[in-house]
């Protein structure tokens, strides 16, 4: 089964919301945790164990992991080994971008069946030229994986580079781009395709200011920025318009500060997902 299908499955089922797993080391000490591997392993597996089968999308967040060097590593690994068979979706953000050679070197690590790395989907940057991305656009399909593509990030600064060059310039290409990669899978009767964007829910109007067609995209569109970053159901409205239907609302420390207990997570995390699904409806 195709990415695009387990998620509209998956979205179908719990709703439109996407966890992050994001072991801030505030985070950590906030849940009576150690900063360190043992720590973080912990907190990870507490919220696969919480969440897993109850959302959409679980992501986490690699820089976390990575933090804590090789033993950091490994709990990332176990924790995609312990969501897989749940029905949630996990989406790497690890934000790869590099030139086509060495970017197959990280479509091997995440996106190939086997890799202790892999993914149902990785985020990934288009800065090198959203054609470098081929290779990993190739082994996602290959797999049965997706990718979320950068487009308007969640962050402030993200406007110098994304916005340059206005309705014909470089958010305009990634969309562009994005839609050629899905028409096979269109054409196939996939619900959505492999290749999927990433843009913020805080970006306000740019979307129409830049004139950016997101439902001819055909893939999901991962919109970060719920939650701890300012963004809610009005921003999401506003954004999203009638591209909303693809749309998977992305939140982290607003779900994660209700840890480190169980119950709490999850009610946690089912009320972000009734308000995202109120507002996407
Ligand atoms: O445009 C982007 C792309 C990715 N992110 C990531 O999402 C989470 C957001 O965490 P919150 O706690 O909900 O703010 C984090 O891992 C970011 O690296 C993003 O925020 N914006």
């Amino acid at each position: 089964m195709t990415f695009g299908t387990r998620l509209a499955a998956a979205m179908d089922e719990h709703g439109p919301l996407c966890v992050g797993i994001d072991p801030h080391p505030g985070l950590l000490t906030a849940w009576g945790l150690s900063d360190d591997a043992a720590g973080l392993r912990t907190f990870a597996l507490r919220v696969v164990d919480a969440l897993a089968g109850r959302v959409a999308a679980l992501k986490p967040q690699s820089a976390f992991f990575e933090r804590h060097g090789a033993a950091g590593v490994a709990v990332l690994e176990e924790v995609l080994r312990a969501s897989v068979g749940s029905g949630t979706q996990v989406i790497l953000d690890a934000k790869r971008g590099d030139i086509g050679s060495t970017m197959a070197g990280y479509a091997d690590a995440y996106l190939r069946d086997g890799s202790p790395l892999a993914a149902d989907a990785l985020t990934v940057s288009p800065y090198l030229g959203p054609g470098s991305l081929g290779p990993a656009v190739q082994a996602a399909i290959r797999g049965g994986r997706g990718l979320f593509v950068l487009c308007l990030t969640s962050n402030p600064e993200g406007a110098a580079v994304q916005h340059a060059g206005g309705r014909d310039g470089v958010a305009a290409g990634v969309v562009r781009w994005a839609t050629e990669q899905n028409a096979t899978a269109v054409a196939a009767g996939e619900p959505l395709g492999p290749v999927g964007l990433v843009v913020g829910a805080t970006v306000g109007d740019a979307v129409s200011e830049l004139g950016l067609d997101f439902a001819a995209v055909r893939g999901p569109l991962l919109a970060p920025g719920v939650g701890a970053q300012g963004a809610g159901a009005a921003e999401l409205r506003q954004v999203f318009g009638a591209a909303r239907n693809a749309v998977l609302a992305s939140t982290s420390r607003a779900v994660l500060t209700a840890g480190p207990d169980p119950q709490a997570l999850a009610s946690a995390a089912s009320r972000a997902t009734a308000e995202a699904a109120a507002a996407l409806r």
